[in-house]
């Protein structure tokens, strides 16, 4: 039996955090979890990059031109969609998940997915460090394991 899997051991690699500012007030706690989860697994904060954008509408251009330029080792994505009283949500976190999934499999990049898409502030603040643990966090230990993972298999 074979079994190949990743660990959470720092690689070399640089990693690129592409955020989304809209509800900055729980995305920056995203940012907070992925970049401490990162530098705890022995990522130096110099192969750390953090990239703003408007929005988590844009984070797929922002993603794929990051990607494009084959600097980065993962691409971890983070945002919040939070359900307001409109179909907006919809269109917008799935865009947002589908252009994600999109830049990484034409790149051939982890892309970790670390968006939250709710339904109110209150889920919002759950998944962003307080109940429901931090998504930046997950995101980011998910990042570390991909790129071991993918390493094994190249
Ligand atoms: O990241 C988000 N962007 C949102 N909209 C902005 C969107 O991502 C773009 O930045 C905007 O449409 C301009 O292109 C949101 N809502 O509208 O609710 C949201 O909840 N989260």
């Amino acid at each position: 039996l074979k079994t190949i899997e990743g660990t959470f051991i720092a690689p070399q690699g640089k990693f690129a955090l592409v955020v989304g500012r809209f509800n900055s007030f729980v995305v920056e706690s995203l940012v907070e979890g992925a970049i401490d989860t990162l530098v705890r697994h022995g990522v130096s904060k110099d192969n750390i990059t953090v990239i703003r954008a408007p929005g988590a509408f844009e984070l797929p251009l922002v993603a794929q031109k990051v990607a494009e330029r084959k600097e980065y080792a993962a691409i971890i994505a983070l945002g919040a969609v939070i359900r307001g009283g409109t179909p907006h949500f919809e269109y917008v976190s799935g865009e947002c998940t589908k252009g994600l999934a999109q830049v990484s499999m034409q790149f051939g990049v982890p892309v970790a997915f670390g968006v939250l898409t709710v339904d109110s502030i209150e889920q919002a603040i759950e998944r962003s460090g307080t109940k429901a643990g931090n998504k930046g966090v997950e995101a980011a230990s998910s990042a570390l394991e991909m790129v071991s993972l993918l390493a094994q298999l190249e």
